[in-house]
């Protein structure tokens, strides 16, 4: 079970951050509805949009990690706080290390250099069964030897803390199994509610993409977890689903969970991000509200220019016309000085 004895990482440190200590009223020790939202964005509201700004709460800190590979400076994080039970979207174009951090944050890799830690906890050096333990994992995935297990075999690798692990437990097979029946009960419950049930015994292969998104973040579920990374939820995803998709990612807020995300689609960014980190070239350039990112010349300059796919508004649509109108109107009157000018008797170019 992960250390921390609050529901979901709710430690007495979060008193101090707006909104953050009022959270004992509902069962389970959260406010139903969107109040999750709202205590998020309440605690970051009047932040400055600066690279490494403090936040009221922090569940995650990272201080000078870096990571290379070769002469390659894959990640290079001066100072990162994340705020608990906040929705973070980790944004940046491809190769800007986002993954790297990752998988980093969550022992899958080593860095070069730099400390990180979960609710005031170091996790350097710890292997990703232990930071799981602890309570921060990641999405994965289905790779090939996963699809070839069942759905509900997959579940049940998403556990954590089965006794049965322990070889002395294991000598004793009745507490294994009441281990394994709790975590079958857990899976199949996981499973209903991302409606994966009726799946439980089809290879995992089999599901849409769609599916395959919902079971890694249900595998992810199974252990407990405080802080959930998720990379590109909705990567593959028809239109369908994705509502379904941004509504689980939004669930797992209103259960007092942190949500870190990697996503490219901007619409998916601003619809549930409370809170955007920006990456380019393995460092932080920005960090604010979602409405703060589009007005930063550096994060326009480094990635939306490329990136922006937001549709253009009506307005922006009218001024876009409007530009071009007039562009070509001058063209038209330069054309017709030169040509009155021109001594020649035509122009055969065009
Ligand atoms: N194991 C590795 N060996 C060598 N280079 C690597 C390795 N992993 C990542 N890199 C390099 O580190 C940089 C950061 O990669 P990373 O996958 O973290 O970026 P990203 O922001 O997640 O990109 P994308 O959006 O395309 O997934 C890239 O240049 C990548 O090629």
């Amino acid at each position: 079970m992960p250390a921390d004895p609050t529901p979901h990482g709710a430690t007495a440190s979060g008193a101090g951050a707006p909104g953050a200590g009022d959270r004992s009223d509902a069962p389970g020790g959260f406010h139903s509805g969107d109040a999750p939202r709202r205590l998020a964005q309440a605690a970051l509201r009047d932040l400055p949009w600066e690279v490494g700004v403090a936040k009221p709460d922090p569940a995650v800190v990272v201080d000078g990690v870096t990571r290379t590979f070769g002469g390659l400076t894959a990640v290079s994080v001066d100072h990162l706080e994340i705020q608990r039970g906040g929705i973070t979207g980790l944004i940046g174009p491809n190769g800007a290390g986002k993954t790297t951090l990752f998988n980093l944050l969550t022992g899958f890799d080593q860095p070069d250099t730099g400390t990180w830690s979960f609710n005031g906890r170091s996790l350097g050096k710890m292997a990703p069964h232990e930071v799981a333990r602890l309570g921060v994992v990641r999405t994965f995935q289905l790779t090939k030897a996963l699809s070839r297990l069942t759905v509900l075999q997959n579940m049940l690798l998403g556990a954590q803390d089965q006794r049965g692990e322990s070889f002395f437990r294991a000598l004793v097979p009745g507490i294994w199994r009441g281990q394994e029946k709790a975590n079958t009960e857990k899976a199949m419950e996981l499973l209903h509610r991302f409606k994966l049930d009726t799946k439980k015994d089809d290879f995992a292969g089999t599901l849409s993409g769609g599916q395959r998104k919902l079971l890694e973040m249900a595998r992810a579920l199974m252990s407990d977890p405080h802080v959930v990374m998720l990379d590109e939820p909705m990567a593959g995803v028809n239109p369908a689903l994705t509502q379904s998709l941004l509504g689980h990612v939004k669930d797992l807020r209103e259960q007092g969970m942190t949500v870190i995300f990697v996503e490219h689609d901007m619409d998916v960014v601003r619809d549930i991000s409370d809170w955007v980190v920006v990456m380019a070239a393995g460092r932080i350039i920005a960090e604010g509200p979602p409405e703060s990112i589009s007005q930063n010349q550096a994060v326009v300059d480094a990635y939306l220019g490329a990136h922006h796919d937001a549709p253009l508004t009506v307005e922006e649509e009218d001024q876009v016309l409007a530009q071009a109108e007039q562009a070509i109107a001058r063209e038209e009157q330069t054309d017709g000085d030169v040509l009155s000018a021109d001594t020649r008797p035509e122009r055969t170019d065009r």
